[in-house]
């Protein structure tokens, strides 16, 4: 299994860099982040002209010995420097090495320099310990910046966002790329993380794979310690697949899904599992009597009642099942979800939109579901586990990784918070984030498909930890291989996903990470 790409939250961050900078000479580890910081630029951008702004701690104190380092291999450097704040140690003899000439006065938006793409802008104006909103000077200086139509790099962390949450201030920076020190941060990927921070780059400074455990402070909101998941983490989802099978070894999927007027959900649902490799698809439509008698588009499924279905599970050898697609949240829904929460116990369980709403809704569904066996997967948006929490979702989307835990603790079930960066919360508490996705998945039906595909790695056998984080991840990466070749964002379609995970499932190249229109 390859290291996890860590994802370590501020305080953790902060630890490591006090230990390790005590047993280095002074300002060691800024001069590390600088000396990366060059190298990245000679390589990236060797000809352009460079703009460092810097702010008034220790970021700054990179962009300073950045601004030296540069200026010794004889690159064209101006700096510009925030007023006011207290100056750390570490800071100030960045600035006495910064080259007095490098300096320049004044506000860079006054055209003071020629907004052109032949210069590249570094924001060195605030890192980890931005603690309140941007200051008026440094906020016109992040405007400049994000309006120039050239490159912005940012160092450590894009000024005015959260490290930790992936909030991001009102006229939070923009970069093209950002390298961050020591460790990767959550908040560049997730929320407005993939929005301001482009391109991630980390630096170690040396440090290599600290063993971050040992500082996991337990004070922590959350555990302190998470990992970004990519193509390389998910191999059972491309296992070879031996020639003496039957459908039965792929196992079946149940679904309760499609109340009337929402007969789609349930058949994108089915038919996701169907493409995600289950060998069978039964759906049960939550209605007295199925409209449908089969899917024309895909007869493979198996249509029934919602009753029969849960009538029969057992005999038809359903092993995973989905819930909640189009469900609705009668007390007809009600009632037949309290009988799949009672039904094959120790079958794992996907529960999504509307199954989440009546959980959230009766606490009578909740406990059956915190006291059923069996892998538990819930999937809800942000909306939605605002409802499961009792929160509102302002408060979700302030810190989505704490959200996340927290219904994975209260359910004793894995929790994938969906949104840009969706966050995988485990029943014992640790969390990861999905590298995919991208857009194009912000349209109807995708949380169908979704669910679908987890169903269907449930289904086949996959453990819980590879078939939620896996099918999330191939989930967001089939909309980044559709985006690749022209299909979406704009205008992606659900549909149009189920065939794409297929694809890449089956040898389709793995698409690089989206990282939206650069300038
Ligand atoms: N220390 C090391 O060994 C290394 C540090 N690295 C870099 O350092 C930053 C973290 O530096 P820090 O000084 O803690 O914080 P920032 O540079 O991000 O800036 C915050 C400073 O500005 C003050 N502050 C905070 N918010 C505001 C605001 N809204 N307006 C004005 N000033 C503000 C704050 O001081 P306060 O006490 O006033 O809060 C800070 O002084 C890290 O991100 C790295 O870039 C390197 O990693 C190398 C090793
Ligand atoms: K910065």
């Amino acid at each position: 299994m390859n290291a996890p790409h860590r994802l370590l939250r501020t305080a953790v961050v902060r630890a490591i860099e006090t230990s390790a900078a005590a047993a280095l000479p002074p300002q060691e580890l800024m001069r590390r982040a600088a000396q990366a910081a060059a190298r990245r630029v000679m390589a990236r951008w060797p000809a352009q002209r460079v703009a460092i702004l810097c702010g008034p701690g220790n970021n700054g104190g990179d962009g300073a010995m950045l601004a030296a380092c540069l200026h010794r291999l004889g690159r064209a450097v101006e700096v510009w420097r925030l007023a006011g704040g207290r100056e750390p140690a570490d800071a100030a003899q960045a600035w006495r090495e910064c080259p007095p000439q490098l300096l320049r006065t004044g506000d860079p938006d006054t055209g003071a320099l020629p907004a052109d793409r032949s210069l590249l802008i570094v924001d060195a104006l605030f890192g980890i310990g931005l603690a309140r909103p941007l200051p008026p000077q440094a906020a016109q200086w992040a405007d400049w910046a994000n309006a120039h139509p050239g490159d912005v790099l940012a160092l450590d962390v894009p000024s005015g966002l959260d490290a930790d949450t992936g909030a991001a201030q009102p006229h939070a920076i923009v970069a093209a790329e950002t390298l961050t020190f020591i460790a990767d941060k959550p908040g560049l990927h997730t929320l407005a993380g993939p929005d301001h921070a482009g391109m991630v780059h980390v630096d170690d400074l040396g440090l290599g794979h600290t063993d971050a455990i040992g500082f996991d402070a337990p004070g922590l909101v959350t555990s302190g310690l998470g990992a970004l998941t990519g193509p390389r983490d998910h191999p059972a989802l491309f296992a070879p697949r031996r020639q003496d099978t039957h459908k039965g070894s792929f196992g079946t999927v149940g679904i309760l899904a499609g109340a009337p007027g929402m007969t789609g959900a349930a058949l994108l649902a089915g038919r996701a599992a169907l493409r995600g490799g289950a060998g069978k698809v039964l759906v049960g439509l939550a209605e007295r009597e199925p409209a449908l008698p089969c899917d024309p588009l895909q007869p493979e499924l198996m249509l029934r009642s919602a009753d029969s279905l849960l009538d029969h599970g057992e005999q038809l050898g359903v092993t995973a099942w989905i819930a909640g697609c189009g469900l609705g949240d009668s007390p007809h829904a009600e009632a037949w979800l309290t009988h799949l929460l009672r039904t094959m116990p120790a079958v794992p369980l996907v529960l999504d939109a509307d199954a989440l709403t009546l959980i959230a809704r009766s606490a009578g569904l909740a406990s059956q579901l915190a006291a059923r066996g069996g892998a538990r997967v819930l999937t809800p948006h942000p909306r939605e586990a605002s409802r499961l929490l009792g929160a509102d979702t302002a408060a979700v989307q302030a810190d989505r990784i704490a959200a996340a835990c927290e219904i994975a603790r209260r359910f004793r079930a894995w929790a994938v918070l969906k949104g840009a960066g969706s966050v995988v919360a485990s029943p014992e508490g640790g969390w990861t984030i999905n590298g995919s996705g991208n857009p194009g998945l912000a349209t109807a039906g995708t949380g169908d498909v979704l669910a679908g595909l987890l169903g269907a790695l449930l289904a086949q056998g996959l453990d819980a930890a590879s078939a939620v984080r896996g099918g999330v991840w191939l989930h967001g990466a089939a909309a980044d291989a559709l985006a690749a070749r022209g299909v979406g964002p704009i205008g992606m379609t659900a549909a149009e996903v189920i065939d794409a995970a297929r694809a890449l499932r089956n040898g389709g190249g793995i698409p690089k990470p989206y990282r939206g229109k650069q300038k």
